[in-house]
């Protein structure tokens, strides 16, 4: 029997991949395989040592030391693209509502309800309307920073609404760029796309090259009145610059996905309670696609959407499996292979990847690994972690 250990609410569409014959799902699993979680935060919580893999349902993985578990030969997943199509639609209410005062005059109109006086009551909606005039977004300029699963499906939508579209991705893979319209514009670097944007939207990680990129500068360069939005992480944002510019007038308004004590006091600022990936499609999407990675890295130990291990998957033959990882060197493979041929165990099948300074390899042996095998797999040096799955 299998353990996960769950944290947040995972919909039970995910949860019910797991075969309740095989696996036991539960908050306060002890000695869990797996842990499955969206933003609980593990930074500063000791894993226990039977955990093999942490599942993010969801795209960012800053709740997860992930370099501290790589070398503890935990894996880590997270489900690229699952919550896409949510945040993109959260941004098209981020751009109305930053655009047309909807949630301020929505307030007015809630204030009039004590008027009993129908003439009176048309006579203050149409007064009172002036102060909640807008602009289109049609013909406006959109930056999109991140142009991965999400700046794609948003600088597409933006295209549809009639809006110019500039993005800028210097990390930009090759699929990512198959996935985005021909008719975006590229920016070369960052200040040329906040300079011409009316409208610009963070869809990067917070990694250390992006953590407060959002600065005094960035705020500076801003075209004039230009609206931010913000669903991707509130780290990306200096907020303290945010709050300077929204006061000078330079930043038109800031909406975000994440709240603090500042910002909520501010009235050019517009805050979700973390929202971005909160519709029900979302939450199965990623669920489905944690469980069922879990499930063949633990079954299997093929590895899919893995932020810190390679991307490597062989089908089951008919024999044995063990998986052993290690420091990306010369030798490690040829040493275990040679332990093998020694002790007259013939390979099936094999694969062995690697990414950065990891290396992973999947072997299909004819026979039963004995503790004995294992325990000399374990001893190459250079070998962090191996299993017979
Ligand atoms: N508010 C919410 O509920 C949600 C927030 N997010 C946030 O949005 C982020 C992006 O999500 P996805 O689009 O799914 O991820 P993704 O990995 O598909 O795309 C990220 C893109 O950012 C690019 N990038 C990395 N460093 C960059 C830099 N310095 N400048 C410009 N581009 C850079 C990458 O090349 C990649 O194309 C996540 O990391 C997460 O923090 C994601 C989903 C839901
Ligand atoms: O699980 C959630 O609601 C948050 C999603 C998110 O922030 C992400 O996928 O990066």
């Amino acid at each position: 029997m299998k353990s996960i250990r769950t944290y947040n609410n995972i919909s039970d569409k995910g949860l019910s991949r797991f075969p309740q014959d095989k696996y036991t799902v539960s908050a306060d699993a002890n000695t869990p395989d797996a842990i499955l979680l969206r933003s609980h935060k593990l930074h500063s919580e000791a894993l226990p040592d039977s955990v093999l893999a942490v599942a993010r349902a969801g795209a960012g993985v800053n709740n997860i030391p992930v370099s501290d578990y790589t070398h503890q030969g935990i894996v880590v997943f997270n489900t690229p693209g699952a919550n896409a199509n949510a945040v993109k639609e959260l941004v098209l209410a981020s751009l109305l509502l930053s655009s047309r005062g909807i949630t301020q005059s929505m307030n007015y109109v809630d204030s009039l309800a004590n008027e009993t006086d129908s003439a009176a009551l048309h006579k203050k909606v149409e007064a009172g309307k002036k102060a909640y005039g807008g602009c289109e977004l049609e013909g406006k300029t959109l930056g999109v920073v991140g142009l991965g699963a999400i700046g794609a499906k948003v600088a597409n939508l933006a295209l549809s609404l009639g809006m110019k579209v500039i993005g800028y991705d210097p990390k930009l893979s090759v699929e990512a760029a198959w996935r985005l319209s021909s008719k975006v514009s590229r920016a070369e670097n960052l200040n040329s796309l906040l300079a011409r944007s009316d409208y610009v939207t963070l869809h990067v990680p917070v990694v250390p090259a992006t953590k407060g990129f959002m600065n005094e500068e960035a705020f500076n360069t801003i075209k004039e009145g230009a609206k931010l939005i913000n669903l991707a992480r509130g780290e990306l944002v200096d907020e303290q610059a945010a709050i300077d510019a929204l006061d000078s007038g330079k930043l038109g308004m800031y909406v975000a996905d994440f709240p603090s004590e500042a910002l909520i006091k501010h009235d050019k600022v517009i805050l979700f309670p973390h929202l971005g990936a909160s519709t029900r499609e979302a939450e199965e999407n990623c669920a489905v696609m944690a469980a069922d990675q879990l499930m063949d890295f633990l079954e299997n130990g093929n590895i899919v959407n893995s932020v810190n291990f390679p991307a490597i998957a062989m089908e089951r033959t008919t024999g044995y499996r063990i998986t052993f990882a290690n420091d990306n060197v010369p030798k490690v493979l040829g040493t275990v292979l040679n332990q093998l041929a020694d002790l007259n165990i013939n390979v099936l099948d094999m694969v062995n990847k690697s990414r950065d300074d990891i290396a992973y390899t999947i072997l299909d042996i004819e026979q039963e690994p004995t503790d004995e095998l294992l325990n000399a797999i374990s001893d190459v040096e250079h070998v962090f972690h191996v299993r017979h799955v």
